[in-house]
C-alpha cells in the first residue's frame, strides 16, 4: 500500500514585509481525505495554496504532493488539479475549447464523466468564455478537475459564485471524487458546505493552524445544546449545574430545561434518569457555531 500522504508540509512560512502571511505551518493531509481548510480573511489561506502550488517561493520550511517537492512544479502538477477562486477563461475560446484546452495539460481526462458534468452543471458548451459570468467560468473549471483523474484536487474557495442547485452538484462531485479515492483539499467560508463533504478541517488563524480535527471530533470537544422536557415539575434537576461539563443550566418553563454540555453525558443522563423525563433533544453544535467559539465571528 502506498502511504506517501497526498500533501505535507513541514514548518511552511511564508513572509511579506512585516507580514508573516503563513507561520510554520505544519499539515499532512493523508491520500483519500476531503479535507476542509478554514479561516477568517487574511488567515493565509490563499498564500498557502499558492505555496502548494509552486507558486509562491516559501521564505521557510518546504510542502510535498505526493512525495514531490511542491516547487518541482513538474513533477507535482502530475498529481493535482487546481480551481482558483477567481476563474480566468480565455475569453475568445468556448467553453468546450477551455475544457479541451485544460484536459491537455492536467494529469488526464474521464472525457465520457466530463460530457456527464458538462449537463449536470447546466453549462452550456459552445458559448465563448468571455460571456460567461463569474459562476459558468467557476463551472468550467471545476467540471475540468473534476473530471481529471489527479489523485489531488485543491480547491481555493471553488463555489463562491454557484447557485443552491450548482452547490448541491459541486456536492455530488465531491463525494464521487472520494469515492473514486481522490484526494481533496478544500478551501472554503462555507461551512456548511465544509460541514457536508469533510472528514476532517484545519483551521487557520493569523497564519497558525489553531487545530486540526475530525469534524465529529470536533464536535464533540464543543458543546452541545441539551433540551430537556418534563411530565412534571422537578426542581430538584437544579442540581445539574454542579455536574462537570454543564454549564447555560435554564429553566424555560416548568417542564422544559435547557443546557449546555461538553463531554460525556453520563453524569447528566444519570441525573435525568431520576425525573420524569419526556423528551431530550441534544443538537450538536454547526460548524459555524464552532468558529464562533474560536474566533467570536464567522468567516465572511
Ligand atoms: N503579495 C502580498 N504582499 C503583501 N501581503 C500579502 C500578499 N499576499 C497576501 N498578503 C497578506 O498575507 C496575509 C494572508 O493573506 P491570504 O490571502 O493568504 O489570506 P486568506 O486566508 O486567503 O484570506 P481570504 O479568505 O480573504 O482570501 C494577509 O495579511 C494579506 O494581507
Amino acid at each position: 500500500m502506498d502511504t506517501t500522504a497526498a500533501l505535507r508540509t513541514e514548518h511552511l512560512s511564508k513572509r511579506f514585509g512585516t507580514t508573516l502571511a503563513v507561520d510554520g505551518l505544519d499539515l499532512t493531509v493523508p491520500a483519500g481525505e476531503v479535507f476542509g481548510f478554514l479561516g477568517p480573511n487574511g488567515a493565509g489561506k490563499s498564500t498557502t495554496i499558492r505555496m502548494l502550488l509552486g507558486l509562491l517561493r516559501p521564505t521557510g520550511g518546504a510542502a510535498w504532493i505526493f512525495g514531490d517537492r511542491a516547487d518541482d512544479v513538474q513533477r507535482a502538477h502530475r498529481h493535482l488539479a487546481y480551481v482558483p477562486a477567481d476563474v480566468a477563461l480565455w475569453p475568445t475560446l468556448t467553453g468546450q475549447e477551455c475544457l479541451d484546452l485544460l484536459a491537455g495539460v492536467g494529469p488526464g481526462t474521464d472525457l465520457a464523466y466530463r460530457d456527464e458534468l458538462v449537463g449536470r452543471f447546466a453549462l452550456e458548451p459552445d458559448r465563448r468564455a468571455g460571456t460567461y459570468s463569474t459562476g459558468n467560468r467557476q463551472k468550467v473549471a471545476l467540471v475540468a478537475a473534476f473530471a481529471t483523474r489527479a489523485p489531488l484536487l485543491v480547491l481555493d474557495e471553488p463555489t463562491s459564485g454557484l447557485d443552491p442547485l450548482m452547490e448541491r452538484e459541486f456536492r455530488r462531485c465531491i463525494a464521487e471524487a472520494a469515492d473514486r479515492g481522490q484526494t481533496v483539499f478544500l478551501s472554503s467560508h462555507q461551512l456548511a458546505e465544509v460541514d457536508a463533504v469533510c472528514t476532517r478541517v484545519g483551521i487557520l488563524r493569523r497564519g497558525r493552524l489553531v487545530e486540526v480535527a475530525g469534524l465529529a471530533e470536533l464536535r464533540r470537544l464543543r458543546r452541545s445544546e441539551v433540551v430537556v422536557d418534563l411530565a412534571r415539575p422537578a426542581p430538584e434537576l437544579r442540581r445539574l449545574a454542579e455536574l462537570p461539563g454543564v454549564a447555560d443550566v435554564r429553566e424555560v418553563s416548568d417542564l422544559r430545561l435547557t443546557l449546555a454540555l461538553t463531554g460525556p453525558p453520563g453524569p447528566v443522563l444519570g441525573a435525568l434518569a431520576e425525573a420524569d423525563v419526556v423528551r431530550i433533544d441534544v443538537r450538536e453544535p454547526s460548524l459555524e457555531e464552532i468558529f464562533l467559539d474560536y474566533y467570536g465571528e464567522v468567516p465572511a
